[in-house]
Formats: structure tokens, sequence, C-alpha cells
């Protein structure tokens, strides 16, 4: 949860405010969306709650303790491509239990691993290597990454920016399949309003920088979606219109 939070970054001797006393409240389980124009602040709040860096002033609690370093309980997936070239699919996978969970045998760990890579879809791939991968088959070797360590909440960064959109439209299944299974939270940053209204329970709207948040728009959308589907939902156009008319004023 965000209590008015405001962050300056200090650049060359200058002042730069990038967030300005935003409210924030993520329940456990539920999908939010943020989504604003560029530089209004979204990966900061993300890094901030990841625990990479402290608000200047507000609070970023998270299960009601400040958090104040590396937040553990999370998992972050970025817009760039972090995988281990050197690393195959099945070892690349298997890094955040090696790092975080030292507590789990080799075996245990091995059919951790072995499990997740079914569950994204890539059995039979668990020997490649990222450059012998589609674009579409890295993003699902970086989402079982991201899901090995099973962490409550998941950070995500316009994860799938990168993809072309019917592969964009595959991956928001899969992801709402996979955090539905492991009734994960996640907070996930997006310039796209379509993918934003498929993806969540709750949308939030930023102002151009400083951000602050301009509109909180829950989406009642039943579960489970279909994201080939979702567009053509009655309510889908009128929520379309209703946050692109509030998004276009902070473009202008
Ligand atoms: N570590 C940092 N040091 C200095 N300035 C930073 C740092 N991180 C972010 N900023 C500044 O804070 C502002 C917000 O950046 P941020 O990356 O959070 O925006 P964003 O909304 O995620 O943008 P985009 O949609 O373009 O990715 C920008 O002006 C950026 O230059």
């Amino acid at each position: 949860m965000l209590k008015h939070v405001s962050k300056t970054f200090e650049v060359n001797g200058k002042s730069m405010p990038a967030l300005e006393s935003v409210d924030l409240e993520v329940a456990a389980g539920t999908f939010t969306a943020l989504v604003g124009p560029s530089g209004c602040g979204k990966s900061t709040v993300l890094n901030m709650v990841a625990g990479l860096f402290a608000p200047s002033s507000g609070e970023v609690l998270y299960d009601g303790h400040v958090v104040t370093r590396l937040n553990h309980q999370v998992g972050y997936m970025t817009q760039k491509d972090t995988l281990l070239p050197w690393r195959t699919v099945r070892d690349n996978i298997a890094l955040p239990l090696e790092m975080k969970r030292r507590d789990i045998n080799q075996k245990d760990r091995g059919e951790r691993v072995a499990d997740m890579i079914e569950l994204v879809g890539l059995k039979g791939f668990g020997e490649h290597f990222p450059a012998q991968l589609s674009g579409g088959m890295r993003k699902r070797v970086q989402l079982a990454r991201m899901l090995v360590y099973r962490p409550e909440t998941l950070l995500m960064d316009e994860p799938f920016a990168a993809l072309d959109a019917q592969m964009r439209t595959v991956m928001h299944g899969e992801l709402m399949r996979l955090t539905e299974l492991q009734r994960a939270t996640v907070i996930f940053v997006t310039h796209d309003l379509a993918e934003a209204i498929t993806l969540a329970d709750k949308v939030a709207v930023f102002t151009g920088r400083p951000g602050r948040i301009k509109l909180q728009r829950d989406i009642p959308i039943a579960r489970p979606r279909d994201p080939f589907k979702v567009r053509f939902d009655d309510a889908v156009a009128g929520i379309q219109e209703e946050l692109w008319d509030q998004l276009r004023e902070e473009l202008q």
C-alpha cells in the first residue's frame, strides 16, 4: 500500500519530482494495472514496492510493514530480456531458487523447475539456450523464472511490450491462468489501456510528471477471462472510452 508517497530524484544537483502524494491500495490476490504517460513514475512505484529505494516522503507498506530493505515477497519482471544467454532454459528458471531458496534440496528444486517448464508450455525445451527460442518462448521462460520462487506479489513492468499483438494476447491468457493458480497479487505497468482492462481488477491512471493518481477504476469483468474475447465484452468499450478520456488529457 502506498500512503501519500512522493519521490524526488536529485539529478546533477537539480531536484526532479517524479511522484507526488500517491495513495494506492492493492488488495491481496488482486490484479492492479498502472497506466499513464511516459515518465510519470510508474516504474518508480514498482521499484519502491520492491524495496530498491525509499520514498522521499510518505510510506510504502507491504503486509502492514514499512518496506525498508529488499522485499523478498515480490518477483519482478521487466520489459528487458534478462535471461542469461549461457544458461539453458532449465538453469535460467532455477536461478532464483539457487539464490534465494537454499533450503530446497537439489531434487525438489529440479522437480519444481520441471513442473514450471510444463506449466508455461515449454516441455521439451529445458535444454535449449535463450538464443534458440522465439520472443514469446523467452517471455515464458522469464515468467517461469519469476513464478518458480512462488512470490506472493508480482511486479511487472511492460513485460510483453516487445511482443506482437497475437503473442501478447496469448501471454495475457497464460499470465491470468498462472496468477489465478498461484493466487498471486499483481501490479502491472503498461502504456496500453486495452491490455490494462483485459487483465486487471483495477486500473489506476496517472497524471503526467510528477505523477499523481488521477483516477482508479474497477474493471467488473467476470473471471476467468478469455483475452481473445474480452474486447467484445459489452462493458469494455465504455470503460475504455472513460479511461482514454482521462489519459488523453495527460498526453496533450
Ligand atoms: N534512479 C533514478 N535516478 C534519477 N531519476 C530517475 C531515476 N528513476 C527514475 N527517474 C526519473 O523519474 C521519472 C519517472 O521515471 P519512471 O521510470 O518511474 O517513469 P515511467 O512512468 O515508468 O516511464 P515510462 O512509461 O517511460 O517507462 C523520470 O523523469 C525519470 O527520469
